[in-house]
């Protein structure tokens, strides 16, 4: 290709420069998602939350996604008004959701006030964050297409794999600084959320200088004769959804997708309360360990996705997650191992497993599902997933509240046998195993490449 024939994305420090940029934006996103699961007791202790109420709490952040179809939306907007518009849109609901949420907890509210059975401050909270939960999920399929846009050919599960790494430090950040944040300001339950907004606006500014570039691609693109960029801007239609729809290894990674993430993105919402319950941490302390699994995905998940660049594998890599993640819930379950030497080893492998199946996943959806229908694709897979991101913790924090309280009835503080739910976590992975040897079986049979690497030679 001589030089007149190449568009911005062909120049590394452009395609890269992009990538930080939404990046920062995701960050912050994975910040917000995360940043109340540490103050699960002091929500108790508090002001007065049972884990019910938690569950119900956490689990808003699936509700717009699943019932109002609004992934799917979001994924049609993707496709037919592009990135620009739609990553505006979606860092805007983020910060709104968000407002709401931390006006929630930083006000009370007149006692035995309710609405859909839970007290106010939950019910505006809760609302808070699945409009924020709308907008953070959107904004994640956005960049997986952003990242496609700018990367395919090129370095693709690794950009993938550090976009994700990027977010995690926000997820690392969510788990070991909310209650370092309420100490130093003496007590004060808000003000992580507080922090947190200040960074999901900061994130939303950061999208506008994303916009500029993506002007800047896109004008480029135009000047390359052989027209390959423009097909994938013919956007939505029915006829796509139907493709997709049809297509076995869509539903297989869908499936596994939701089977997955829903034993880990829920346990880390539960992490906190379970060291300190079953392992008898410090309540000070307890964030530190669920911290741990996101830091050891920050360098893993771009090793495992350059591997798959590379050398390919992306089937084989994700039945080795999935399979981790069965040992690690299962030796979690078992009753009598509260060595805290243990925890730590688990929780770290459970990064591990984050690290294979997602650096894995995503850029092997790129190669089962043509680029133009990639925004449904995406926004499709993100909304099966949501219904395990929004179902689970709501049964966990049921459990929790029916079968699994070991203290005496009215006793000041509440505690919790973590052994059921572990057991479930443990069934998602059993049943992630099986649906991704059904993919690599899939894979064989229909030749998606799978196994092959990512980078043109
Ligand atoms: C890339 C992938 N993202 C998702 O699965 C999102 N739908 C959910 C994000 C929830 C953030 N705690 C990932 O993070 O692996």
């Amino acid at each position: 290709m001589n030089t007149a024939q190449k568009s911005l994305r062909d120049k590394p420090v452009a395609r890269w420069s992009a990538l930080i940029i939404v990046s920062i934006t995701m960050f912050c996103g994975y910040f917000f998602t995360d940043v109340m699961s540490p103050l699960k007791p002091l929500l108790e202790k508090d002001l007065g939350w049972t884990s019910g109420d938690y569950g119900w709490f956490t689990s808003a952040y699936g509700w717009f996604n699943v019932f109002f179809f609004m992934l799917f939306i979001g994924g049609i907007i993707l496709d037919k008004v592009g990135a620009r518009i739609t990553g505006l849109l979606a860092s805007g609901i983020m910060v709104i959701g968000a407002s709401l949420k931390y006006y929630a907890i930083a006000n009370t509210f007149p006692e035995g006030a309710t609405i859909l059975g839970h007290s106010k401050q939950v019910a505006l909270a809760a609302l808070g964050f699945a409009i924020f939960g709308t907008g953070v999920e959107i904004m994640g399929i956005t960049v997986s297409k952003i990242i496609v846009r700018w990367f395919k050919g090129y370095e693709m599960a690794l950009a993938m794999g550090l976009q994700v790494a990027v977010a995690r430090i926000g997820t690392l950040l969510a788990m070991a600084a909310p209650l370092r944040i309420v100490d130093y300001f003496h007590g004060n339950i808000a003000a992580p959320l507080a922090f947190c907004l200040v960074l999901l606006i900061i994130g939303f500014l950061s999208y506008f200088v994303y916009i500029v570039m993506d002007k800047k691609l896109e004008a480029s693109m135009e000047k390359v004769e052989d027209g390959q960029e423009s097909d994938s801007e013919e956007g939505f239609s029915f006829k796509d959804l139907k493709a997709v729809f049809a297509n076995r290894g869509f539903w297989y990674i869908a499936i596994l997708c939701v089977l997955f993430y829903s034993s880990v993105f829920p346990f880390l919402k539960y992490a906190t309360d379970f060291f300190i319950n079953k392992f008898g941490m410090a309540p000070e302390r307890a964030g530190d360990l669920p911290g741990l699994l996101p830091l050891g995905t920050l360098f893993l998940t771009p090793i495992f996705g350059g591997i798959y660049d590379k050398v390919g594998k992306g089937a084989t890599i994700m039945i080795i997650g999935s399979i981790l993640l069965v040992l690690i819930h299962g030796l979690f379950a078992v009753e009598g191992l509260t060595n805290v030497t243990l925890a730590v080893i688990l929780v770290l492998l459970l990064g591990v497993a984050l690290s294979l199946v997602p650096s894995a996943m995503w850029p092997s959806v790129a190669k089962i599902i043509p680029e133009k229908q990639l925004g449904t694709a995406f926004s499709m897979i993100f909304w099966v997933q949501n219904w395990g991101l929004m179902g689970v913790p709501l049964l966990i924090g049921v459990v929790l509240e029916k079968f699994c309280i070991t203290s005496a009835p009215g006793a000041e503080k509440v505690t919790y046998n973590y052994h059921i739910p572990m057991l479930i976590f443990m069934g998602f992975g059993v049943l992630s195993v099986v649906f991704a040897f059904l993919l690599k079986n899939a894979d064989k049979k229909k030749g998606y490449g799978l196994e092959l690497p990512n980078m043109k030679k």
